[in-house]
């Protein structure tokens, strides 16, 4: 790549002086030095990669995990069709390079959340630019940035809505200092028992039936050992054992070659008939509700089945009645009349349209249910994949969720949807819209620019609203929240061989003896954590002998040593290298000088030690204690029997109650109109 030219030589003069004009003669001087991470090649990446390339922001790191896709041509306008499968950071890096030899663009296919991208790596920048799309990236990246004390400018955009929002740690509040609302949410027993909108069918296929047949073996058994054990409800137990049996049996007959092709009849008998049976069993659960109906197998096959409930056959707009608009700007699927004895008919009732866009007899979700199921189950025995999760770009899971919800739908007399509807509700698709990214990406170089000069007052967050006549509103920047758990704790760095250095010395270390000016906050009763893990308290020192690398504590990654006496605030360490150069001979880390000294608590809250049956000496990847740092800690009702289920329940927006008896906070639930 080309190194950045002088922006005052003649050459450079023409292509600079709206750029200057802007930016005035000393930011103009400092652009072509000024060291740039954009974190994303996609929508907003790619029109913000244009904009500070055209800029003269000097050198720019670009990083994106991602490869081209068809679905990225129609707003991402650095890639082209030969593209598609590249690396995005790559193609994005040479397309916008040739706009300005000036700039030098270090591109990165990589994951944000790697390891090497330390403190250390995030220090070497000048201000940082989100162009993410999801909640966990950008906290990584907020905490990252807040760690580092660089400049961060967040955005996102959702159809004709989007946001900028500059953040620097200890001038404005950060990423998650307000708490996001989650994603729309549902209560369990509405997905698994009681649906009544397609989107709970939906949320069933994709997030319980497909995980139960194509994840994770979750061991159901052992965990209904336990519950019998604590005296839980026999009767229910034996049910849920024997609905886990049945699925065993399936998830077997899936994974073996000579069983396969009967799988997917077992399969729909289960789900949409022996399930089905069973909770008509509970006659209490109908008392006001319209009772499913059981599928029958051969009778849709054949285009015998008569469906009780009256229904619409086809696809209908959608349940909140306002139209959405859509990517490809197509219309949406017109009612069609059901047929009066509502005998589903055999084959396609609707042939026009695209494919996609075309409603599904009964019939028809029977055949893609067999065919996705066969398709998905093929794919287990090549042995290259153990487990298959939902992608909307995965056609075999989305016509397996397809036929599978609009089952179920049949089964509840709830309207069906057609392979393009459930592509989006079930993807969490919101339509992209191109200039909404592109006024974005104006804004964000407009709020990098003022972080840049450190013209703070000036910074602004930035509301693109649907108001033709007030596009643009603007919020003066607010101060950190002051119980936020990333932007108030006190951060430091240490650079350590993970081999050597114990924990115990490390804390040690970061805490000191407490005495003398700017010294640490010595000897106190502290706990420590990674991220939710417990890796010691006040009285459990098990893991102080052990070295960081055996914690699997290591590069990237975050110790937070919380005061237990309440007195001081918590101090979250950064973990880096050591030099290349570094002497072997010498200590095992480098320790922050001075020590790490956090504020005083104004009030004293001593938050209660971790429940002793979480302690543990061997944590590894997968044994993660479901709790957070006493000062981080959320509001919970207690132990869930699953916690892995839970956690991939809450990512889709699940909320798992511990008990029938249980409300739903008012919090929890987005209610869908
Ligand atoms: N952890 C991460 N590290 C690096 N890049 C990431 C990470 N998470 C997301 N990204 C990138 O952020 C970009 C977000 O762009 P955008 O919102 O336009 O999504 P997209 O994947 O291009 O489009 P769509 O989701 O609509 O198919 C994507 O290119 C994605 O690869
Ligand atoms: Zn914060």
């Amino acid at each position: 790549m080309n190194s950045p030219g002088p922006v005052n030589s003649p050459k450079n003069s023409s292509r600079y002086s709206h750029a200057r004009a802007i930016l005035g003669p000393e930011l103009s001087k400092r652009l072509p030095e000024t060291r740039v991470l954009l974190v994303g090649a996609g929508g907003i990446g790619c029109e913000l990669l244009k904009n500070i390339v055209l800029t003269g922001f000097g050198h720019i790191t670009l990083l994106d995990l991602d490869t081209i896709d068809l679905s990225n041509l129609n707003r991402q306008f650095l890639f082209r069709k030969k593209d598609i499968k590249q690396s995005k950071a790559l193609v994005a890096a040479q397309t916008a390079g040739a706009f300005n030899p000036n700039v030098h663009i270090n591109p990165i296919h990589g994951n944000i959340k790697e390891p090497q991208f330390d403190i250390e790596w995030f220090q070497q920048f000048d201000v940082v630019l989100n162009a993410l799309d999801n909640l966990d990236a950008r906290r990584h990246v907020n905490k990252m940035c807040m760690a580092a004390q660089v400049p961060l400018v967040e955005s996102g955009t959702a159809g004709y809505l989007g946001q900028v929002q500059p953040l620097l740690k200890d001038r404005s509040e950060c990423f998650d200092c307000i708490p996001k609302p989650t994603p729309t949410s549902f209560p369990v027993c509405t997905i698994r028992s009681t649906p009544s909108q397609p989107i709970h069918c939906i949320v069933w296929a994709k997030s319980y039936l497909l995980p139960q047949l194509f994840g994770e073996d979750e061991n159901a058994g052992t965990e209904l050992d336990d519950a019998e054990k604590q005296g839980e409800n026999a009767q229910e137990i034996a049910t849920l054992r024997r609905e886990a049996q049945a699925f065993k049996a399936v998830r077997t007959a899936l994974r073996s070659e000579s069983t396969a092709a009967d799988a997917s009849r077992m399969a729909f008998q289960k789900v949409f008939n022996s399930d089905v049976l069973n909770l008509l069993s509970m006659a209490d659960m109908w008392r006001s509700r319209v009772p499913p109906q059981p599928l029958d197998f051969d009778a849709i096959k054949e285009g015998q089945f008569k469906l009780k409930h009256q229904a619409s056959n086809t696809a209908n707009p959608p349940a909140n009645g306002k139209s959405i608009p859509r990517k490809n700007g197509s219309a949406k699927g017109k009612h069609e009349p059901t047929n009066g004895n509502n005998v589903e008919p055999s084959g396609s009732q609707n042939g026009a349209g695209l494919k996609d866009q075309r409603a599904l007899s009964l019939q028809d979700n029977l055949a893609l249910f067999v065919s996705s199921t066969n398709r998905l189950a093929a794919r287990l025995q090549t042995g290259k994949e153990d487990t298959i999760s939902f992608d909307k770009d995965d056609d075999d899971t989305l016509d397996f969720v397809t036929a599978a919800a609009n089952l179920r739908s049949a089964a509840y007399g709830i309207e069906r949807k057609t392979r393009w509807e459930v592509k989006e509700m079930a993807g969490n698709i919101i339509p992209a819209i191109a200039t909404t990214n592109a006024i974005i990406s104006g804004l964000i170089v407009l709020q990098a620019l003022h972080l840049l000069r450190k013209s703070y007052s000036a910074l602004k967050n930035v509301h693109l609203q649907f108001k033709p006549t007030v596009p643009l509103s603007t919020i003066n920047m607010c101060p950190p929240n002051p119980k936020c758990g990333i932007c108030r704790d006190t951060y430091a760095k240490v650079l350590c061989d993970p081999f050597k250095v114990t924990l115990g010395e490390f804390v040690d270390g970061i805490l000191g003896d407490g005495e003398g000016e700017g010294q640490g906050t010595g000897k106190r009763e502290v706990s420590v954590y990674e991220d939710k893990r417990v890796l010691s308290d006040p009285d459990w020192d098990d893991n102080n002998a052990r070295t960081l690398e055996s914690l699997n504590v290591t590069r990237g990654k975050f110790l937070t040593i919380v005061d237990e006496e309440g007195e001081w605030g918590t101090i979250s360490v950064a973990l880096g290298v050591l030099p290349a150069d570094y002497p072997t001979s010498g200590p095992a880390f480098i320790l922050p000088s001075p020590l790490p000294k956090p504020p005083r608590q104004v009030r004293p809250s001593t938050p209660p030690p971790p429940a002793p049956s979480l302690k543990r000496s061997a944590p590894d990847d997968d044994d993660v204690s479901e709790i957070e740092p006493s000062s981080k800690r959320l509001k919970t009702n207690g132990d869930v029997t699953s916690p892995n289920k839970k956690r991939k329940l809450d990512e889709d927006g699940l909320i798992l109650l511990d008990s029938a008896n249980d409300k739903m906070l008012d919090e929890d639930v987005i209610e869908i109109d």
